[in-house]
């Protein structure tokens, strides 16, 4: 029997024209071994209810065209059901995608899905919220913010934003168990994935499939310094900057101080800053 792809395609995601994906997907995609429904998501969180429908459906897989913001929204409804999770990276940073090693290239990534690849992939809860990349407070939280207010999407608008924002930004500070206080922090993340997305790492060993997630303490740096960090992130070797401190657990509890919060690059606000992590080990099975 024919597997079932749904393909829901965020059309605001990154920069590239989106409406050449239905006629790519028909002429790439096996249709001895498909059928397909392309859907077009009209607000935020549509990616999210069209993804729960699909599984209650009992559809293969959803294969979702966007950043790590509609890739969330999409995976999270899929946690524990029997869909899988498909990624067509048209996002702005695709991290995601990127630590996955799907190729960026649309072409490719639909004939990949015709090889059918599996994998059971962890994903991490904090308090009620679930994520699958990398989440966190303070600086890249303020930056998710900005970034989904800002003007324009892609890799130069977002370095644009985040030379300016450094400039005035005040630390956090962050109370790890209840026993180790850090202040003055320029953030502290949740990497579950190994980078925020463009090739920026922020955490290089962290894996997928290991029923853990690192918390990463980065201590504020002065301006110069904040550029090395920018430079040690692209060469992947952030995790030997003296900045920065690595916490690999599968449960951690975590209090914030004066911070906004993202998940998967997309600003949530908490309503409580005392956050329970914890991983969810093999809940989510995605096409790579
Ligand atoms: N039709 C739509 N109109 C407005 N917003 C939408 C629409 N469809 C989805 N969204 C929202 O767009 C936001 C950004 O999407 P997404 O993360 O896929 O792209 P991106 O930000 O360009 O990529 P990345 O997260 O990789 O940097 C998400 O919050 C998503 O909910």
């Amino acid at each position: 029997m024919k597997k079932s792809i749904h393909f829901i395609i965020n059309p605001i995601s990154g920069i590239g024209e989106k409406n050449i994906l239905p006629s790519l997907i028909q002429k790439h995609l096996d249709h001895s071994i498909f059928t397909y429904k392309i859907l077009f998501t009209e607000h935020r969180g549509h990616a999210r209810l069209l993804s729960k429908t699909a599984a209650e459906e009992g559809v293969d897989i959803v294969c979702v065209a966007g950043g790590d913001g509609s890739v969330n929204e999409a995976g999270t409804a899929l946690i524990n059901s029997s869909t899988s999770l498909a990624i067509l990276p048209t996002g702005s940073g695709n991290g995601i995608a990127r630590h996955l090693g799907l190729s960026l290239k649309l072409k490719r990534s639909i004939q990949r899905l015709n090889t059918f690849k599996l994998k059971h992939i962890d994903t991490v809860t904090l308090n009620q919220k679930k994520a699958i990349g990398v989440s966190g407070f303070g600086f890249d939280a303020l930056i998710a913010k900005r970034f989904d207010e800002y003007h324009s999407r892609g890799f130069l608008s977002y370095i644009k934003l985040v030379l300016k924002e450094f400039r005035n930004y005040k630390g956090i500070s962050v109370i790890l168990n209840e026993k180790e206080e850090f202040s003055d922090l320029l953030f502290c993340s949740v990497a579950n994935t190994s980078q925020f997305g463009n090739g920026f790492y922020i955490s290089p060993n962290s894996e997928l499939e290991d029923g853990q997630f690192e918390v990463v303490i980065v201590k504020m740096p002065q301006t110069f310094a904040f550029i090395g960090l920018l430079i040690a992130s692209l060469r992947g070797q952030i995790h030997h900057s003296k900045y920065v401190e690595f916490y690999k657990t599968s449960e951690m509890q975590i209090r914030i101080k004066n911070s906004m919060g993202h998940i998967d690059g997309e600003p949530v606000n908490f309503k409580n800053l005392n956050i329970n992590l914890k991983c969810n080990p093999s809940s989510l099975t995605v096409v790579t």
